[in-house]
């Protein structure tokens, strides 16, 4: 027999139609937040090398509550003692805010259901999920059983919960019941064991039960999931009396896309973790659901405005690490490195007013939204282009540069990022831009210097160290600036014309310096010089002599070879 491929798909069976065809949730939009529930310190919580310890869980918790978690699975108490401490802490330190109610999970059976009754004792509110497995694969391989076996261990559990619920009146109890798997369940039966479930605890309205429906292993496309839950909310009896509830995990990376359109198909609440973590690949991310929604407007009635301490927070209770490209939170999601998109940030930022709509292309959010700032929005390497190195001239030195400068500085900075292959840090552009236009060569230098108004003209003189020779050097021109070229142009054997010139201050204020950015051409040869100086006129006449120097510096070595 011929030995079977080691990658071979054909291993694996495809996932089997739901059969829905008068679907409506592909017509519907997410218009408002659903009930969220934070499952981090339970599936979360179960999924990690080193479970959190006591101390870790009550850091988790207490930043749930921050961001605003109403519903926060707390743990599976019948499973552990530290799970078990947990819940007791919770409770006797009274750490329970009265809006927010504490969830605990528990198989199906007598025991896991007393014992967890027992860490639930004097809660004020709280809500009990029992689970068990239904799909084909866990019924026929695992539990060994057939539909009705299935739906008898569902219906003794909820019994089961209903009794101590009843002996503990004082609580004010909430069941949830997941029918586990739910993914690789048949609707139709699905449907049946809730259905069972609900019959045992006869909600209402007015108190309603929740049923959970988890993409235990996600298995199909999310549209499928989507199928699965209209066609369930259709079968499932008592509807009106049932909070649907969703459960995604990421298998095939689509748990949020799962979730999203889970909840166009009917559901009324969420389950998830803050960054996804979670069994295998993980569970639903409820940052990146909440803030897709709050990225269209809604609001996601959640609070994310502090995402570094969030990821502090979560790596020190999980020890896993942020990526830099997760959605929303990781270092890396707010920048752009390159050139044709630091161009469009940085024409968009340059418009964009406060108050108005976010609109900047590449930037689905404003970063300052979740802490963030627009530092970091732009980095430079051999992939940038003149926009992102203006960019970082322009927010973290206030220089301005015109077209003209930034296409030529620009080219300064590439050729060391190429040679580098690294990225170039703003101190290093900064240090580069000195290096390039600022650092003072002394071989043309004005020293005194008077100007008079002749008629509506300026008469310049001055005294020009250049080249160590000094000259004394006079002309007229309609400005200053006019008159000091002519000046220049008469006391030397050069030839020039200004090609370009801007100037700004550098700052706010009466003591804000002012920068000038000249570009002198000589023949086909151009020559740029850039000055700071307290007052425009010396900046200007500055960035004339640095151009005019280089100038005269070759058309010296011209005559000299
Ligand atoms: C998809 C999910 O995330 S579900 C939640 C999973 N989370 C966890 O399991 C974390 C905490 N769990 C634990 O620590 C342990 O499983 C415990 C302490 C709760 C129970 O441990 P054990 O008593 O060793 O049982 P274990 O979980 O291995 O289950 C084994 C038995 O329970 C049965 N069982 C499993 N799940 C359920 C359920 N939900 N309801 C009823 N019976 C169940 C199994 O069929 C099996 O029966 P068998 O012994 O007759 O073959
Ligand atoms: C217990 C259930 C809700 C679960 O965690 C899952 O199916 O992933």
């Amino acid at each position: 027999m011929a030995e079977q491929n080691r990658f071979d798909h054909r291993k694996y069976p495809a996932f089997k139609p739901v059969g829905l065809t008068d679907r409506t949730w592909p017509d519907q939009v997410i218009s408002e937040a659903p009930r969220w529930c934070s499952v981090d310190l339970r599936d979360g919580n179960q999924a990690l090398i080193e479970p959190m310890s006591v101390n870790q869980k009550k850091q988790m918790f207490d930043l749930l509550v921050e961001v605003g978690f109403k519903e926060i699975e707390v743990g599976f108490p019948s499973a552990s003692q530290p799970d078990f401490d947990f819940v007791r802490y919770l409770i006797e330190e009274n750490r329970i805010p009265d809006d927010v109610t504490v969830q605990v999970l528990t198989q199906a059976r007598p025991e896991l259901i007393a014992r967890t009754y027992e860490a639930l004792k004097g809660v004020r509110r709280a809500i009990v999920h029992v689970y068990n497995s239904t799909s084909v694969v866990q019924r026929e391989k695992v539990f060994k059983t057939d539909k009705a076996g299935i739906v008898d261990i569902a219906v003794r559990g909820a019994k089961e919960v209903k009794k101590h619920a009843d002996l503990a009146p004082e609580t004010e109890w909430v069941f949830q019941y997941s029918p586990e798997s739910f993914t690789g369940t048949e609707v139709d039966f699905a449907a049946e064991v809730c259905s069972a479930v609900v019959n045992v605890w006869q909600p209402t309205k007015d108190k309603p039960c929740i049923i959970n429906l988890p993409a235990t292993v996600e298995m199909a496309t999310p549209n499928v999931f989507a199928d699965q839950i209209e066609l369930f909310c259709r079968q499932v009896e008592n509807r009106e009396a049932i909070i649907i509830s969703l459960h995604t995990h990421n298998d095939r990376g689509c748990g949020v896309a799962a979730a999203e359109l889970g909840l166009m198909a009917g559901a009324d609440r969420i389950e998830g973790t803050l960054l996804g973590n979670g069994e295998r690949t993980g569970n639903m991310d409820i940052i990146t659901m909440a803030m897709n929604m709050y990225s269209q407007g809604v609001d996601p009635k959640l609070d994310f405005s502090d995402m570094d301490k969030i990821c502090t927070v979560s790596k020190a209770c999980t020890q896993i690490e942020v990526h830099p490209r997760h959605p929303y939170a990781g270092d890396l999601v707010f920048t752009a490195f390159s050139g044709s998109h630091q161009d469009a940030i940085k024409k968009c930022l340059d418009l964009y007013q406060e108050g108005s709509f976010w609109e900047i292309a590449y930037l689905p959010i404003d970063p300052r939204d979740l802490g963030r700032t627009y530092q970091d929005v732009i980095r430079v390497n051999s992939q940038s282009g003149k926009g992102g190195v203006a960019y970082v001239l322009q927010s973290k030195f206030g220089f301005e540069l015109p077209r003209w400068l930034q296409i030529e500085f620009s080219r300064v900075v590439q050729k060391e990022a190429e040679t580098s292959g690294q990225e170039i840090s703003p101190d290093r552009i900064w240090s580069l831009f000195q290096e390039t236009y600022l650092s003072n060569p002394d071989e043309v230098v004005l020293d005194t210097f008077a100007f008079e108004k002749v008629g509506d003209r300026e008469n310049f003189k001055a005294e020009l160290h250049c080249f160590g020779q000094t000259l004394n050097i006079q002309g007229e021109g309609d400005g200053v600036v006019d008159a000091f070229v002519e000046a220049i142009k008469g006391s030397t054997d050069v030839d020039f014309e200004i090609m370009e010139y801007g100037e700004h201050a550098l700052g706010q204020g009466a003591d804000a310096e002012a920068v000038t950015y000249i570009q002198l051409k000589d023949g086909l040869q151009r020559y740029t010089g850039v000055a700071i100086s307290r007052d425009i006129v010396s900046s200007s006449l500055n960035a004339l002599l640095r151009a005019a120097g280089q100038l005269i510096q070759d058309a010296r070595n011209r005559d000299a070879a």
